[in-house]
C-alpha cells in the first residue's frame, strides 16, 4: 500500500479537521521522541514541546502511549490529555485519572509477571523489565543477538505462567497485557465520544504496530499518519518519516488551523 506524504497535504488536513469539533491523538515512543536505547533516554525535545503547546492552542491534544499515565505525564510535561498504558489509563485536564475498569483485576498477574520477569532475566545481559500499572514490558534493545533464544524462552515461560495475560509485540520489547479487548483504537474512540468529537475529527500520528489499532478505529473517517520512513503495510492514508518531520507537521498544522479559526 503506498501512502501519501502528509507534509504535501498539511492544508487539506486542516480543512477536513476544522469541518467539525477535532482532537489530535499522538503517539509517543517513535512519533514525538525517536527511539532510543532506553526508555529514560528518549526525552521530548524542546522544539517538539513547543510546537504540542502551539498545536493545544488551537486544538485538543492528546498522547496515546504505551507508557504507563505518570511517566508519560513526566516525560511530555504538558497538561495535555493522556490515554497512557495503550489506553488503560485515561486522564483529562483538571479531572482525576480513571483507569478502564475491567482490567483493575490484572493487577496483580501484572504485577507477578514482573516479578517472574525480573528473576529469569536476571542472568541475561541487556535485558530490562519496566513495571507498569498494566503491562510489564520485557526489553530487549540492548541484549546481544546471542542471548536472543534465551530472551525468546523467556518470553515463552511467562507466557506460559499467565494465560490470562496477552503479549504485543512491540520495537525491541514484548509486553504483558490483560487478555480483555481494549486497545489504543478502542481507547481514542473512547476519548472522542468523550469529547464529543465524531470520528471523522480524529487525526492520530503513530509508528508502531499498536497505532494500527487506532488507525483502523478511524479508517474512512478521520485521519492516520504513519510515521515510517518505509511504505509498510498499514491503516494510515499518510506517511512522515520520522519524528523531526512529525515536529515540522504539527507546527504547519497548528498554523494552518490558527488561520481557518
Ligand atoms: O506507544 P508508545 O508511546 O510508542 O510506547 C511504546 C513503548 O515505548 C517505550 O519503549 C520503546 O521506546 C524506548 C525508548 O525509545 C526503546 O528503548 C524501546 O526499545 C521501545 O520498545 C516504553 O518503554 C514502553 O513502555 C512503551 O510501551
Amino acid at each position: 500500500m503506498t501512502t501519501e506524504h502528509a507534509l504535501a497535504r498539511v492544508d487539506d488536513i486542516a480543512r477536513h479537521l476544522t469541518r467539525q469539533a477535532h482532537v489530535i491523538c499522538l503517539d509517543y515512543d517513535g512519533t514525538l521522541t525517536p527511539i532510543r536505547p532506553s526508555p529514560p533516554e528518549a526525552v521530548l525535545g524542546d522544539e517538539m514541546r513547543k510546537a504540542l503547546v502551539k498545536l493545544a492552542e488551537q486544538s485538543p491534544v492528546a498522547i496515546v502511549t504505551g507508557r504507563e499515565l505518570s511517566d508519560a505525564r513526566q516525560m511530555v510535561d504538558i497538561d495535555l490529555i493522556y490515554a497512557a498504558s495503550h489506553g488503560f489509563e485515561l486522564k483529562f485536564p483538571d479531572e482525576p485519572a480513571q483507569a478502564y475498569e475491567p482490567a483493575e483485576a490484572y493487577r496483580e498477574a501484572i504485577s507477578d509477571t514482573a516479578d517472574s520477569a525480573e528473576e529469569g532475566a536476571s542472568d541475561i545481559e541487556g535485558v530490562m523489565i519496566e513495571r507498569k500499572p498494566f503491562s510489564t514490558a520485557v526489553h530487549f534493545r540492548k541484549a546481544a543477538p546471542e542471548d536472543m533464544p534465551k530472551v525468546s524462552k523467556l518470553v515463552a515461560e511467562l507466557q506460559e505462567q499467565h494465560p490470562g495475560l496477552r503479549v504485543l509485540q512491540g520495537k525491541k520489547v514484548s509486553e504483558f497485557q490483560p487478555r480483555i479487548d481494549w486497545d489504543k483504537g478502542r481507547a481514542v474512540a473512547l476519548l472522542a465520544e468523550r469529547l464529543e468529537v465524531p470520528l471523522e475529527g480524529v487525526l492520530y500520528i503513530g509508528d508502531d504496530v499498536t497505532d494500527e489499532d487506532a488507525f483502523r478505529a478511524i479508517a474512512g473517517k478521520g485521519i492516520g499518519i504513519l510515521v515510517n520512513e518505509t511504505d509498510r503495510e498499514t491503516a494510515a492514508q499518510y506517511r512522515l518519516d520520522d519524528p523531526d518531520e512529525v515536529r515540522v507537521f504539527l507546527k504547519r498544522l497548528a498554523e494552518a488551523l490558527r488561520g481557518a479559526a
